[in-house]
């Protein structure tokens, strides 16, 4: 299978490496220093106490490439509008494109039972450009659980976690998404495939929503936020106000809120993403986690005003430290 990673940096480069020891034909897309080094040195992938020097192809020229069988997504969120367009050579008329972002993707209403079907989420695709560019005909939902973390130009440490859950919008068991899974399988993964791939992304998101604002509001990490008096009361309440909007859009949930606390909590004592990335000076997935919830929010007429608060607050504090743009999306 040709298979191109397009953002082929923590999560990416560790997918990529995965699949071409697989035996998958991998693309790796990336830019600035990091391709540099994979260039020269190619990419060392370190996880479970060992390490592996590949040499796939590595451009920042999607051209170079042509069109392929599939297009892993792992950009960070705020990456894809500006990114969309230099996907286009990587298109022919089967390219399916596996969208590993977390939060609420831009295809979330395709072919949705319901009266938002079809809409675009303008917090994650400001004027339906995404839609438009890669239409989500094409889209495959990922949810993506391993961790990984780009420790140096070219080296990618995998740190926990082996399952990459996949589904269809329309919930079938196509012959691409069942070839997709048996790849990921082969690349010694664990990769079902999911009916309702929407329930899954919502399980996570329920998390990243509230804990990873929170973290970068206070600093704190996952297990006090999952676990002293107050903190836990507000990330709980915010977690509470999204499960009604889910609901509301057909979502079921499979565990309840307190169960998914406690899950956060046994991560540990770990820096969110977003607390990571507000310490590194990074752009920030704030609409993509909470801005596109609270859109959803009203789209639907339900109240959200923790989730409101935490999002003002923390676009301000992004903002402060140049992580986030003057201007918040218009809805
Ligand atoms: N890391 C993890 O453990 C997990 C991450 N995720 C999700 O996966 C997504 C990716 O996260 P992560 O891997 O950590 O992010 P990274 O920043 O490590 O990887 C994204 C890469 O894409 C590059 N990039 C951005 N724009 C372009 C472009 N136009 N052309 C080529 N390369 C580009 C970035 O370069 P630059 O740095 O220059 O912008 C970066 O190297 C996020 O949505 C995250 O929430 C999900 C599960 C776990
Ligand atoms: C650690 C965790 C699970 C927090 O919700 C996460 O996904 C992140 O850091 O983005």
């Amino acid at each position: 299978m040709r298979i191109s990673i397009f953002g082929a940096g923590a999560i990416g480069g560790f997918l990529g490496v995965r699949l071409l020891q697989a035996g998958a034909d991998v693309t790796f897309i990336a830019r600035g220093a990091h391709l540099a080094a994979m260039r020269e040195k190619g990419v060392t992938l370190r996880s479970g106490g060992e390490s592996v020097t590949v040499r796939p192809r590595c451009t920042d020229n999607p051209a170079e490439a042509g069109p392929q069988d599939a297009v892993l997504i792992t950009l960070k969120a705020h990456s894809l509008p500006a990114a969309a367009a230099q996907m286009l050579p990587l298109l022919g008329p089967e390219t399916s494109l596996i969208t590993g972002i977390n939060g609420v993707p831009y295809w979330y209403f395709y072919g949705l039972d319901g009266p938002y079907r079809d809409r675009h989420v303008e917090s994650v695709d400001p004027g339906g450009k995404l839609w438009e560019t890669l239409h989500p005909s094409r889209a495959i939902g990922a949810v993506i659980y391993p961790a990984a973390e780009v420790l140096e130009p070219g080296v990618i440490e995998h740190s926990y976690g082996d399952r990459v859950t996949l589904g269809e919008p329309d919930g079938s068991r196509s012959p691409r998404i069942e070839a997709l899974s048996k790849l990921f399988i082969q690349a010694g993964l664990k990769s079902p495939i999911r009916p309702r791939i929407r329930d899954e992304l919502w399980v996570k998101l329920w998390g990243n929503l509230a804990f990873n604002p929170l973290s970068a509001l206070t600093g704190a990490t996952l297990d006090r936020l999952a676990t002293q008096g107050d903190l836990r009361t507000v990330a709980r309440t915010m977690m509470v106000e999204a499960q009604a909007v889910a609901e509301a859009l057909g979502t079921r949930f499979p565990i309840d809120v307190d169960k998914r606390i406690q899950g956060a909590a046994e991560v540990g004592a770990h820096k969110t993403s977003m607390l990571q990335d507000l310490e590194r000076g990074r752009p920030m997935e704030i609409d993509a986690l909470l801005g596109a919830v609270v859109e959803l929010g009203q789209l639907v007429g339900k109240p959200m005003p923790t989730c409101d608060m935490v999002l003002t607050l923390v676009r301000e504090r992004a903002r402060q430290a140049g992580c986030y743009p003057a201007a918040s999306p218009k809805l």
